[in-house]
């Protein structure tokens, strides 16, 4: 079974390492690139083949779309005449549904939607998958098994994909963003830089772990650390007045109605 992945950039690396770790045969995996560097940066790296989107295309049997969703448009343009009856087509483009990519593919073309994110580099993604209109449980399980090289994998109706895309697809973004503000506030308080690195990110590390193997509500894990009258109910105060908890909110629906926005073609 050969995968071609066209759009090999941060998303696109993260899935092809992640298939590479799982034990993928190299010459089974094709990839393109539009920039000849970079192409022979990822052939030297992982040993894969790098040509045209056409003859990726012709020689794979699934084809995973990982270039940004302003590129779709042309890309689709450029493969349509290279598809042919059997080829599953998967994309981690952001917005993009399936009904607009098999409005561009020949009819009957089986697509997949998928939000990855960027953990899978790690083996620690987390992606949501929603097939269109001609797919069969073969094609599902086909994608659920492809992206289990690389984290947990759930479907969802393709209605939620726009949501998923705020809160976990952009999330790793928001999680790095707190980290780099704790590190800060280290260091303004006179840590060295790699002491306030090293305490952050364990405590980032051991809190992720402890949400899921306790299962708790996050609101029981903070009560947890919250002792009365002590530090960090000064700083949560400090939080909930700045409106923390709300821009958070805001931001996520940001994401979410960029996510749409691209979807309609406001890119
Ligand atoms: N980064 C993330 O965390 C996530 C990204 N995604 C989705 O993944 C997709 C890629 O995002 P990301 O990896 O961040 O973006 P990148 O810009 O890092 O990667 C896209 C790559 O595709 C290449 N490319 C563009 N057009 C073509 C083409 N016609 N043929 C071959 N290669 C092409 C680009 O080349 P060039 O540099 O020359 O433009 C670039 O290397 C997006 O659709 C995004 O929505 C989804 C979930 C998470
Ligand atoms: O920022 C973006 O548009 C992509 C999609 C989700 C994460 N990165």
């Amino acid at each position: 079974m050969t995968v071609a992945i066209l759009g090999v950039g941060a998303m696109g690396e993260a899935l092809l390492s992640g298939l590479v770790r799982a034990g993928k045969r190299v010459d089974e995996i094709l990839v393109t690139e539009r920039r000849p560097d970079r192409a022979k940066e990822l052939t030297e790296r992982y040993g894969v083949e790098a040509m045209e989107n056409a003859t990726a295309v012709k020689r794979a049997d699934t084809v995973v779309i990982v270039v940004k969703p302003q590129d779709m448009s042309s890309l689709l343009d450029e493969i349509a005449s290279s598809m042919r009856p059997g080829h599953l087509v998967v994309s981690l483009a952001a917005g993009i549904t399936t009904a607009f990519i098999e409005s561009r593919l020949p009819e009957g073309t089986p697509v997949v939607r998928v939000m990855p994110n960027t953990p899978a580099l790690v083996d620690e993604g987390m992606a949501a998958i929603a097939p269109g209109s001609h797919c069969d449980d073969a094609h599902i399980r086909e994608v659920q098994e492809l992206l289990s090289s690389t984290g947990r994998v759930s479907r969802v109706p393709e209605k939620q994909l726009d949501a998923v895309t705020a809160i976990s697809g952009s999330g790793p973004a928001y999680v790095f963003y707190v980290v780099e503000a704790m590190i800060e506030a280290g260091v303004h308080m006179g840590l060295p830089r790699a002491t306030a690195t090293e305490f952050v990110v364990q405590t980032l590390v051991g809190s992720a772990k402890l949400l899921r193997e306790t299962g708790d509500h996050p609101t029981v894990l903070r009560e947890g650390v919250t002792s009365p009258g002590g530090t960090t109910a000064a700083a949560i105060r400090l939080l909930e007045e700045g409106k923390v908890r709300a821009d958070f909110l805001a931001a996520m629906e940001a994401a979410r109605d960029r996510s749409r926005a691209l979807s309609s073609g406001q890119i």
